[in-house]
């Protein structure tokens, strides 16, 4: 299977935008559905957008795609043979969109919840037919970044499974986790990497820019060739046992919310959608700053794509 002729992507905030975009690349007919007209008026301008950046990576267009923008969800579900949940991350909120969800289609179309990081078995846990939901996690911007992790719940049919990582390689690559433990793989990881540059900051030992620059032009440009457990081998399992040895008992190990992310919540100073975060954002900025990020996103992926992997 390559992508299914008709899917349905509900919520269309951040993410599901790039989401109806890059499976419409790939030839789907996309209703991308929304509580709210607004957000799917943003969207069609998101789409557009995302559909440039695809231009300007080379992505083929395979033909017969479109993104209809649907308020009423029963139109945007009828006939799906792929729905993808792009709600907000709020287990409720996901647990009443997916019965619903439910109740619109039938008992074989695969239901995919794009969740950051909830069990999937926590919410299959009121679906009359848990066995078709799997973990779609993509990751922000989503017609950019590659790689989907895919997540099975305790219920999940391993052929569900089978059939979304299928779509997956037609979109990209696919990293199978085969536990559901909180996060799944890239996001604990990403986490981890925020909780330590998030502390560093609060202990004074290095400021907000020069802790991007030593991680993107560091371990970022480093990790986007070469993956961790490449890594070990290349610097040597001798040399991360002595590090690590000295080294994790000294890292953080806050259970909580970072006390400088919850002060700046705390200010509604949350990051470029108020204008001002961790760093703050001069008028017209943050606009220049999200059009940089995305071509350089362009411009790396199209390195990285012309290299073997390692
Ligand atoms: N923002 C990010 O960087 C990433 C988010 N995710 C996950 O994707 C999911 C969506 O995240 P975002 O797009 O950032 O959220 P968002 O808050 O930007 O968009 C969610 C959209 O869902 C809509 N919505 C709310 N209730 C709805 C309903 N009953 N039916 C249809 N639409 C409804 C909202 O109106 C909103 O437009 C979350 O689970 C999030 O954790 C995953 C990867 C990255
Ligand atoms: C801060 C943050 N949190 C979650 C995610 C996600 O992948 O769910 C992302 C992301 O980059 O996509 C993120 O930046």
């Amino acid at each position: 299977m390559n992508v299914p002729g008709i899917c349905a992507v509900i919520g269309s905030g951040t993410m599901g935008p790039g989401i109806a975009a890059l499976l419409a690349r790939h030839g789907s007919e996309v209703r991308l559905n929304d509580i709210s007209q607004e957000a799917l008026d943003r969207a069609e301008s998101a789409c557009t957008a995302a559909s440039g950046a695809l231009d300007q990576l080379g992505t083929p267009v395979t033909e017969g795609g479109s993104v209809s923008f649907e308020l009423d969800a029963a139109a945007a579900l009828d006939g799906a043979e792929l729905v993808i949940e792009a709600v907000p991350e709020e287990i409720g909120l996901k647990r009443r969109v997916l019965e619903r969800i439910e109740a619109a289609v039938g008992t074989g179309v695969v239901i995919a919840t794009n969740t950051s990081g909830i069990p999937i078995s926590d919410m299959a846990a009121a679906m009359a037919h848990p066995q078709r939901l799997v973990g779609m996690h993509w990751s922000n911007p989503p017609h950019l970044i590659p790689m989907i992790e895919v997540i099975r719940g305790e219920r999940t049919d391993p052929a569900v499974e089978t059939a979304t990582v299928a779509i997956v390689e037609a979109l990209g690559y696919k990293a199978v986790v085969e536990k559901e433990v909180p996060g799944f793989v890239e996001n604990r990881v990403l986490y981890a990497i925020m909780r330590e540059c998030l502390s560093l900051v609060e202990q004074g030992v290095a400021s907000q820019e020069d802790i991007d620059t030593c991680v993107k032009w560091g371990i970022g440009y480093k990790l986007a060739v070469i993956g961790p457990m490449r890594l070990l081998d290349m610097a040597g399992l001798d040399i991360y046992s002595s590090v690590s040895g000295y080294l994790n008992p000294d890292l953080s190990d806050e259970k909580g919310i970072s006390p400088l992310v919850t002060k700046l919540t705390e200010q509604n100073r949350l990051g470029m959608k108020t204008e001002d975060g961790m760093y703050p954002y001069a008028e017209g900025e943050v606009a220049a700053k999200r059009a940089d990020i995305l071509r350089g996103l362009v411009t790396v992926r199209k390195a990285l794509s012309e290299i073997t992997p390692v």
